[in-house]
């Protein structure tokens, strides 16, 4: 994800500040000149007080991808009082994620982190311990498990066709540009939004949050907060002045985010009341012949170890993490690779080409058809490679002192895994920057944890635990665009030669091409309706 930081004011209270960079330059002197029982990475010196935070610009991944060729794949930096290493080779990566996980799985929580996961409640911004462990188990054992993602397979075809669909009638036949990357997103959240809540809401409010650009915004908002860079995570005590307005953003977003999570909740609370009342308390009786939702899950089986259901607090963060984390990450990926598409009409030709012969255009693509279909999995891999929704993965910290390539490094101090630089080392992939899918075919190179480069869901412990929903979502979504759409860009509109890595739609970026069917579209609008 990209981060962005900026200075709203002045900073004030000069003294106070000579004192930071004296006591600054002495620790860093310190440290670097090996009187400490550390020995950090080289890397550059920074300024007074921010450190690099000014080197890092809008556009983080590529000055730190620009600062590691000249200061070497493990890479130290102070960011303001923030100690960070950062890796920018497979190897390096390794020896931190496979090697050295244990160590390196907590998590470097920012104010916009804590704030936004209700203080550390959920799994992406939790420190290592029983809490997050007990989280994740729940994530992968009872919400994403095999079933329930076989269960919501006709949710999501329908969702995507839904998007197809709407592409196709606002285009009106070719004569108007369609904005694709928010068609994506709106079915990449509605995916979602089924998988919680499934089709029924019991309430109004409920309702109104399908399909709501309420919905929309309270995710895009949440995202920028989360990529910005916040001063006072690293300057302390900037944290009382926030003179970027920042925290008071975060504590307006939390609350909206809070307002959507409630909702979600009490719908179901609202159906288990009835059901108990309607069928003498066997909710289960109640659900038989229902698909079962991840909030149906999550209100009626896991427990602690004590035999405790979830806090409503915990559930809330748990249900926030799969709105945050699994809706753009999935939509900037197609958006990414559509874009590539139109960009290489060479690859969309093959594409097709395989699409026709596996599939033809007497049916609809399935997802039971996407094992045999090796060069549009080849297309989603180049995307992944190419344009990773999180450039730099989520920042993780040592809970340990850790010796890494000869360098010891103490403690609490946070990690930065530049996968985009990585994924585009010249030593690492031939030709780097060109979409070439071919470079995956006939290899077993995966996006499973196991290639250190190739990491667009990291590895190790902290591993994404949606991959298996991504895994389905991406592929299927391209597949049936490819299938059903014709894509062409308007006029001599060519899409941007470049564009960033990450989640796209939060930076403004859009994609737009005019889009007519392909096949007949007897085929699919009975699904999508
Ligand atoms: C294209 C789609 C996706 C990509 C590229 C992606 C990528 C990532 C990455 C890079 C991380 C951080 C790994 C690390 O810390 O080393 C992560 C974590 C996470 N992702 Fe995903 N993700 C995607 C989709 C999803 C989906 C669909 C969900 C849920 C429905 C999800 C839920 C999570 C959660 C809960 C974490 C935190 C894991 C932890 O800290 O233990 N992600 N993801």
């Amino acid at each position: 994800m990209e981060r962005r930081w900026s200075l709203g004011q002045p900073v004030p209270a000069a003294a106070v500040a000579l004192a930071m960079t004296f006591l600054a330059v002495v620790v860093t002197v310190f440290i670097r000149s090996g009187k400490s029982k550390f020995r950090m990475p080289p890397g550059p010196m920074g300024f007074p007080i921010l450190g690099c935070l000014p080197l890092l610009g809008a556009r983080p991944h590529e000055s730190l991808a620009k600062l590691a060729k000249k200061y070497g794949s493990l890479m130290s930096i102070t960011l303001g009082s923030v100690k960070v290493v950062v890796a920018t080779s497979p190897e390096v990566t390794a020896e931190f994620l496979k090697t050295n996980d244990k160590i390196w799985s907590s998590r470097y929580t920012t104010t916009a982190g804590k704030i936004l996961s209700y203080d550390g409640s959920d799994i992406v911004f939790s420190e290592m311990g029983p809490k997050w462990r007990y989280a994740r188990k729940i994530f992968m054992m009872e919400l994403f498990t095999p079933k329930r993602l076989a269960d919501f397979q006709p949710s999501r075809k329908q969702e995507i066709l839904r998007g197809v669909n709407d592409a196709i009638t606002r285009s009106d036949g070719g004569a108007e540009t369609v904005q694709l990357d928010v068609i994506l997103a709106k079915v990449a959240t509605n995916i979602v939004i089924r998988m919680l809540m499934n089709e029924r809401s019991l309430s109004e409010k409920a309702a109104q949050i399908k399909n709501s650009d309420m919905f929309r915004e309270t995710i895009k908002s949440t995202f920028k907060l989360l990529e910005g860079f916040y001063l006072g995570d690293y300057v302390p005590w900037l944290d009382r002045i926030d003179p970027q307005g920042m925290k008071k953003q975060m504590h307006a977003v939390a609350k909206n985010v809070d307002a959507l999570a409630q909702t979600i909740l009490d719908d179901h609370k609202m159906k288990f009341e009835i059901n108990r009342k309607d069928l003498q308390g066997n909710s289960n009786k109640a659900r038989s012949g229902e698909v079962e939702d991840i909030v149906d899950a999550l209100l009626t089986r896991p427990r602690d170890a004590d035999g405790q259901y979830l806090s409503e607090k915990e559930m809330k963060a748990i249900i926030t993490n799969i709105i945050f984390a699994g809706t753009d990450t999935n939509s900037g990926t197609v958006e990414a690779a559509l874009r590539e598409l139109l960009r290489n009409p060479h690859v969309m030709e093959k594409a097709l080409a395989e699409m026709d012969s596996v599939v033809g255009r007497e049916r609809l693509v399935e997802e039971s058809d996407l094992p045999n279909l090796p060069y549009v999995n080849a297309i989603v891999r180049e995307t992944f490679r190419l344009h990773p929704a999180g450039a730099i993965l989520v920042p993780h910290l040592s809970t340990d002192d850790c010796e890494i390539q000869g360098y010891k490094i103490p403690a609490k101090t946070t990690l930065f895994v530049n996968t985009w630089a990585i994924q585009r080392d010249p030593n690492v992939y031939e030709r780097p920057l060109d979409f070439y899918p071919e470079r995956f075919l006939g290899n077993k190179k995966d996006v499973h944890g196991q290639d250190f480069d190739l990491l667009p869901f990291g590895s190790g412990r902290r591993i994404c635990p949606g991959k298996g929903l991504a895994l389905l979502v991406v592929p299927y979504t391209l597949a049936i665009f490819i299938q059903t759409c014709n894509l062409r860009l308007p006029g001599d509109m060519k899409p941007a030669e470049d564009y960033s890595a990450e989640v796209s739609s939060a930076e403004g970026h859009h994609l737009e091409a005019l889009v007519t069917p392909r096949l007949s579209k007897d085929l699919f609008l009975n699904t999508a309706i």
